[in-house]
């Protein structure tokens, strides 16, 4: 078996006396989508920012998590981000008040070269909108942003949340076949709600549920199982059965 980009293991998250994760440990194949699942409120965000080092002030974070031989928990994010770890937010976080352009330069990195051709290629659309502030881009545009200015760099694992949250049928088919794209060459942990998309992309799945991981596997197992789908992710049956060529927004776990 191909050893995993990256491992977590007995995670625990408390967060003002909430315990959020109890232990959780799931491992992130070196190749393709591994989707982390649940239904709201379980602690997928939660996971990922751990993982990221973003877990709020005054948050207790315990477990491992590594990538290669080093625990992340122990390094400072920028660190992280440095060493390969690229991280799209769910709430996006593009700064309102720059251009595209603006947004774009503040991500590249002292003695490297940004990849603005590949960025460009995967979003015509940030070339042609460079000037343009970014508070007053659509939520589609937003998110392009959000995942081309992490691209800017070379990543081992990227960490996406959510990214088609918000958006209309047709943009999350767009941000869909971005992603499917990009996780040709660099393997992706993404949490995502919509469960067309996430029968388009997945080839790992992990569930959390009740602060543990509930199951982990290969993701058609999971989703060419009706009663499974439904009991782990609260999705009706008519739903969880694949496939459905249009990446709909009706398909939203609950
Ligand atoms: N800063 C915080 N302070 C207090 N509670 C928090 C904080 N952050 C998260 N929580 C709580 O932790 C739990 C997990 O939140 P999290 O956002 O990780 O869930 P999620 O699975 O990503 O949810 P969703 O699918 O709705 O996005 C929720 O009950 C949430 O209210």
């Amino acid at each position: 078996m191909t050893a995993a980009i990256l491992t977590v293991e007995d995670l625990s998250v408390r967060i003002s006396g909430l315990h959020i994760l109890q232990g959780v440990s799931f491992t992130v194949a070196p190749a393709g989508v591994t989707v982390l699942l649940g239904r709201n409120g379980v602690g997928k965000t939660t996971t990922l920012r751990a993982v990221v080092g973003l877990t709020p002030a005054g948050g207790e974070v315990t477990g491992r998590v590594r990538m290669g031989e080093r625990n992340l928990l122990d390094r400072p994010t920028h660190r992280l981000v440095r060493d390969g770890l690229g991280y799209v937010p769910e709430d996006r976080c593009v700064f309102a008040g720059l251009t595209v352009a603006e947004n774009l330069r503040l991500a590249e990195r002292r003695g490297t070269t940004p990849a603005y051709d590949q960025v460009f290629a995967l979003f015509p659309e940030l070339e042609r909108r460079g000037r343009q502030r970014a508070g007053s881009l659509s939520g589609g545009q937003q998110q392009m942003l959000a995942i081309g200015r992490v691209l800017l760099n070379d990543n081992r694992l990227l960490l996406v949340d959510e990214p088609t949250k918000g958006l209309a049928p047709k943009v999350v088919t767009e941000v869909a076949e971005v992603l499917e794209r990009v996780a040709e060459t660099v393997p992706v942990l993404l949490v995502e709600q919509n469960l067309a998309v996430v029968r388009r992309l997945a080839t790992d799945a992990v569930v959390i549920d009740a602060g543990r991981v509930a199951w982990s596997g290969d993701a058609r197992d999971l989703l060419a199982e009706a009663e499974l789908t439904t009991s782990l992710l609260g999705v009706g049956s008519a739903e969880a059965h694949p496939p459905s060529p249009a990446v709909a927004r009706k398909d939203q776990l609950t």
